[in-house]
């Protein structure tokens, strides 16, 4: 068996597209295009080009991008002060403080200073527990993504076993708490985890999102399981996911690296924005997003 290619980059295209046709419809009723903020704290080459890609892609959507590029050495009341006036600034529906940030900072701290109201990244504890409660709010980008392809692929998800590896607060735990609400049963695997290979052999879809290149392996997978590889690891044989590629043998769709989940983390992002401008508003989109 050869797996089924699932084309993140395809996906994030179409929903770009729609992001774009509903940005149009809130500035024709609104009179102003959403805005969007991105804060950069250093020279982390990595996040430069993650944060190039947001602004280059916001302004393509037919959005406002304000970048703020601080140096390295900022202190927390600075970071703080520029969060509290974009919190403000009415002209901005989402704030996005690109992380990692440099380890003097508290970034915990500079999360809940953003307006859970604007928080496009869904990061705030009060977003958090609006998802763990069933509430509307801000979802992390990364993992409804992946819910998105995970739906594409599958149309119903109720009753899958899905094993997520990875407990971190930006992918491993929103994603659980998606899947639980799509009626998944879910198993969070961890670094702890007893008989991981065992645990994932179960699995009817494996979430894999530990930052460990290649490690999970093709017996680890039942026959016909769908693998989403959220791993970006930066190897000197080029970019590697967290799923060994042999896995395509056993598998019967899975997402690439590069091409897979990445793409669908600034699509989403586009789209929080959107749903914030337009709540925001007291916009009625004319298409679900
Ligand atoms: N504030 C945030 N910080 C970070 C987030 C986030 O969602 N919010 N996520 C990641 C980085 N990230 C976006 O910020 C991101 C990662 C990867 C991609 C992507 O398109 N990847 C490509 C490969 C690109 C490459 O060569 O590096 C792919 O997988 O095809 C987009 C965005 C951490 N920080």
């Amino acid at each position: 068996m050869t797996a089924r290619n699932i084309d993140g980059k395809a996906f994030a295209a179409g929903l770009r597209a729609r992001v774009a046709a509903g940005a149009a419809e809130v500035t024709a009723q609104a009179g102003r295009k959403p805005g969007l903020a991105v804060v950069l704290v250093g020279e982390d080459p990595a996040s430069a080009v993650y944060v190039r890609s947001k602004g280059k892609a916001t302004v393509a959507a037919g959005m406002e991008s304000f970048e703020h590029r601080l140096p390295a050495d900022t202190t927390q009341e600075t970071l703080e002060a520029l969060v509290d006036q974009l919190n403000a600034d009415p002209a901005v529906d989402g704030i996005l403080v690109q992380l990692p940030l440099p380890k003097h900072l508290d970034e915990s701290a500079i999360i809940t200073r953003i307006d859970p109201d604007k928080d496009v990244d869904g990061f705030h504890p009060v977003n958090a527990g609006r998802l763990a409660t069933g509430l509307e709010g801000f979802v992390p980008c990364t993992p409804l993504g992946c819910l998105m392809l995970l739906r594409d692929v599958h149309g119903d998800l109720t009753g899958l076993d899905v094993v997520v590896i990875g407990r971190s607060n930006i992918v491993g735990k929103p994603m659980a708490q998606l899947l639980i609400g799509d009626s998944c049963t879910v198993t969070v695997a961890h670094s702890r985890t007893r008989d991981l290979p065992e645990v994932v052999k179960r699995a009817d879809i494996v979430v894999a999102a530990v930052g460990r290149a290649a490690m999970v392996k093709p017996e680890w997978i039942k026959p016909g399981a769908t693998l989403v590889d959220v791993g970006i690891n930066r190897t000197e044989g080029g970019l590697v996911g967290d799923v060994d590629p042999a896995c395509a043998e056993v598998a019967g769709a899975m997402t690439p690296v590069p091409g897979g989940v990445g793409p669908m983390t600034i699509a989403v992002l586009l789209r929080n924005t959107l749903v914030s401008a337009a709540r925001r508003q007291g916009v009625t989109l004319s298409q679900a997003i």
